[in-house]
């Protein structure tokens, strides 16, 4: 269970997230909006690296693949072993095909390799799995790869960001936010084209195929 309560942030003397509140469900909950949106502050505020305002409730561990990470010189599997070591690796490690990179220094990792071993980790390490923008350097394959495991392991919450709209396929709920404010909370096939339309200023048409829905950019 993952429930936010009037969530409001500040940085630098501006409202940076004004009073938000949802709950995820188990399962994939993708957060959208245009850049500059707030997305990361709030992501940073419920794992607790940021100051808020408001109330966050968590049953279980909480996990976090950041956007963009410092690349140490460190051994890929000393950087999934840093911090929980309670965590069960192994079977994320198979699940990820990673295993061939283990002994790699992970700074001469790609960026799309190193992706695929944060997500690994976030996975392993907690029930409830936030990352901000999980799929951002990888390839086609790969973002379905990713994609298809977090489905498979829906017994977790997963709260993730992400620019892609494809995800939204993927998804179990849907979170638009816009300058800081709460614009949708809901199913991905209520999301409505005006919606997004309104909030990225440019047009959207949604359409649904066989129960899952996508919104094309028309203009
Ligand atoms: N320390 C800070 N001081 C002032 N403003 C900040 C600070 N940190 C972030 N901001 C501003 O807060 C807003 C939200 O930033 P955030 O990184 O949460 O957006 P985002 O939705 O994740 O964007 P993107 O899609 O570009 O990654 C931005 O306008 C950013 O410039």
């Amino acid at each position: 269970m993952l429930t936010l309560r009037n969530i409001s942030v500040r940085l630098g003397g501006k409202l940076i997230l004004s009073s938000i509140s949802f709950s995820a469900v188990k399962g994939i909950n993708v957060i959208l909006g245009p850049n500059g949106s707030g997305k990361t502050t709030l992501l940073r505020a419920i794992i607790g690296m940021i100051k808020y305002d408001g109330e966050i409730r968590v049953d279980g561990e909480i996990s976090y693949a950041p956007a963009e990470f410092f690349s140490p010189s460190m051994k890929v599997l000393d950087v999934l072993k840093a911090g929980r070591k309670r965590a069960n690796y192994e079977s994320y490690i198979k699940e990820l095909n990673v295993e061939k990179f283990l002994e790699r220094d992970f700074s001469t990792l790609s960026s799309g390799e190193r992706k695929l071993i944060l997500v690994t980790k976030a996975l392993a390490e907690g029930d409830n799995v936030i990352m901000d923008e999980p799929l951002s350097n990888l390839d086609v394959k790969n973002k379905f790869f990713v994609m298809n495991i977090l489905k498979k392991f829906n017994h977790k919450t997963f709260l993730i960001t992400s620019h892609e709209l494809e995800t939204l396929r993927y998804a179990d709920k849907a979170i638009v936010i816009n300058k800081g404010k709460l614009e949708y909370d809901g199913g991905v096939s209520d999301l409505s084209d005006d919606l997004l339309s309104n909030v990225y200023g440019i047009k959207f048409k949604k359409i649904q195929v066989d129960g899952k829905t996508f919104f094309n950019v028309t203009g």
